[in-house]
C-alpha cells in the first residue's frame, strides 16, 4: 500500500502513554474498533509492555515501537534483528548515520519498517543550540533526511512544520509520521512544534501520533473519533 491509499481512520496513532499494561489494555478496550494502530514507547515498553506488541498484531491492530535506538553500529543491528521477531510495524532509531545503517542491516528483508527520528518535536532552535548543534531545526531535519533515503530508511519522524519540505526531498518513497499534534483547546505540554491533526495532514503527513490529547481524556474513543474525522475531513 502506498501512503497516499491509506485510510483516513489508520492515520491516526494512539500513543500508550501509560503506566502499566493493565491501564494499556484498559485504554485500547475503550477505544474498540475505533483505533487500529497503537505506538508503545518508553513507558510502557519497560513496564513488561513489549508483550503486547504481539498480543495487539494477533487482534489486527499495527504497532509502532518507538524505542528510538541509539549505540554502535553492531549493537542496533543486533537488536533490531531480535525486534523483528516482536510483529511491530514501524520501530524508530534516531537519526545518525552509523544507527540508521545498523537498523537497515538488522531489519533485512523482514516487514518491519525502520523510522528515523530527525528532531524531536520537543525541541526548538534554542534547544539544538544548547545541545551544541551549529545547524537550525529546519537545516538539521532536511540533513538527516537526505541521509536516511541514502541509508535505505523507510520513513521519517518529525514534527508537521517540516512534512512539506521532507516530502520534496523524498517524494512519497517514505512514510512522514508526525507527533507534536495537538487538537484545538489541548494542552501544549512539553511539544515545541505542533500542529492540529487537520493541518498536519493538509502539510503532507502520512501518520498521526497522538497520546496525551487521547489518553488522558474524559473519553478516549470520542476524541479519537474527531481526530479521525478530522484526518477525513483535510483529506477532502
Ligand atoms: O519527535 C518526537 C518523537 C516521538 N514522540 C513521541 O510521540 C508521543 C507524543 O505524545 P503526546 O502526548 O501527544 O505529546 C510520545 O510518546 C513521544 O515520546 C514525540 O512526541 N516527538
Amino acid at each position: 500500500m502506498t501512503p497516499a491509499e491509506i485510510a483516513p481512520k489508520d492515520r491516526l496513532i494512539v500513543a500508550l502513554d501509560l503506566p502499566s499494561v493493565d491501564a494499556a489494555e484498559a485504554t485500547i478496550n475503550r477505544l474498540g474498533d475505533s483505533v487500529t494502530f497503537y505506538k508503545i514507547g518508553y513507558r510502557l515498553a519497560y513496564a513488561g509492555g513489549l508483550p503486547l506488541v504481539g498480543k495487539l498484531a494477533d487482534k489486527g491492530k499495527k504497532v509502532f515501537l518507538d524505542l528510538k535506538l541509539h549505540d554502535i553500529g553492531n549493537t542496533v543491528m543486533q537488536g533490531v534483528e531480535s525486534i523483528t521477531r516482536l510483529g511491530a510495524t514501524f520501530l524508530t532509531v534516531h537519526a545518525y548515520p552509523q544507527t540508521m545503517k545498523g537498523a537497515v542491516e538488522g531489519r533485512g528483508n523482514s516487514s518491519l519498517k525502520i523510522l528515523a527520528v530527525t528532531v524531536l518535536t520537543s525541541y526548538n532552535e534554542d534547544d539544538l543550540h544548547a545541545a551544541g548543534y551549529r545547524l537550525g531545526v529546519s537545516e538539521l531535519v532536511e540533513a538527516r533526511a537526505q541521509q536516511a533515503q541514502v541509508l535505505g530508511i523507510d520513513g521519517l519522524v518529525s514534527s508537521p512544520e517540516e512534512v512539506g519540505a521532507l516530502r520534496k526531498i523524498v517524494g512519497h518513497q517514505m512514510h512522514l509520521v508526525t507527533p507534536g499534534i495537538r487538537p484545538v483547546g489541548s494542552a501544549t505540554g512539553d511539544q515545541k512544534r505542533i500542529m492540529t491533526p487537520g493541518r498536519a495532514i493538509a502539510a503532507g503527513a502520512d501518520y498521526l501520533v497522538v497520546g496525551r490529547p487521547v489518553v488522558e481524556a474524559a473519553d478516549p474513543k470520542a476524541i479519537a473519533e474527531a481526530i479521525q474525522a478530522e484526518i477525513a475531513q483535510a483529506l477532502g
